[in-house]
């Protein structure tokens, strides 16, 4: 694997994602305004895999990017999935994805899966998840160093935050510039607040939810994180 800024499917500014963790919204009337990227969370999804495989490639000739991930417990996922299953079902769905999301802590023992969907043109997100705490600037650091080590495409760090100084040190992060690009975002009280700053300071991918429930504490309605996203400039 191999970092790749340049490859055609990578955002070249802030995208908002639409996360989908529940069956009754893969009917949902996915549009561009709401959100340019869909994220597909098979762990909440196991029993509907025919139903994403068909909005996969509905998707694929639209404008809208896809990303699929399959989470594991430990990191916030709904369902307990061994590392074959893992492996198979996004290595199985990579080719009608635009990413796939694999944690920075399983990376190496999915490495099938990351190099079938590299294979199949889509780019790997190397994820790193906190639902408790900010954990220091070095740690975040040393993620950010594991992904790019690893030839992730691109290294997603979502944090909780549990004081203003927690976004302080993550902004600064943001701004010491990178040389993989990067998503990051903040969870709880201050998500919201967190995730229109850090897509001011060049965080690629910010989720937000579709439908009615969150599917991480703090996360805006996609469709307003779009419109927060839209109306403020980089910084
Ligand atoms: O990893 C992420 C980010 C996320 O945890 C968030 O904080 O918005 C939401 C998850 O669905 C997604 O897989």
């Amino acid at each position: 694997m191999s970092m790749n800024r340049s490859h055609p499917s990578m955002p070249q500014g802030p995208k908002t994602v639409g996360s989908i963790a529940d069956p009754s919204l893969l009917d949902h009337p996915f549009s561009a305004d709401e959100c340019e990227i869909i994220e597909f969370r098979l762990d909440g999804l196991l029993r509907n895999l025919g139903q994403v495989r068909d909005t996969l490639i509905k998707l694929k000739s639209s404008q809208l990017q896809t990303l699929i991930t399959a989470r594991c417990t430990s990191e916030g996922g709904l369902a307990e999935l061994t590392t074959d299953q893992r492996n198979q079902l996004i290595g199985g769905l990579s080719p009608l994805a635009t990413f796939v999301d694999i944690e920075l802590a399983n990376l190496a023992e999915m490495a099938t899966a990351a190099e079938q969907a590299r294979t199949n043109g889509a780019l790997v997100v190397a994820s790193f998840h906190d639902f408790k705490k900010t954990p220091d600037t070095d740690f975040l650091r040393d993620k950010v160093k594991h992904a790019l080590d690893l030839g992730a495409d691109m290294v997603k760090i979502a944090v909780h935050h549990n004081s203003v100084e927690d976004m302080y040190r993550c902004a600064t992060l943001m701004q010491e510039g990178h040389s993989i690009a990067i998503s990051l975002m903040g969870m709880g009280s201050l998500a919201p607040v967190s995730r229109v700053l850090y897509s001011q300071l060049g965080s690629l991918l910010n989720y937000g939810y579709l439908g009615d429930k969150e599917t991480a504490p703090g996360q805006w309605p996609a469709s307003l994180l779009s419109q927060a996203i839209r109306a403020s400039k980089p910084f």
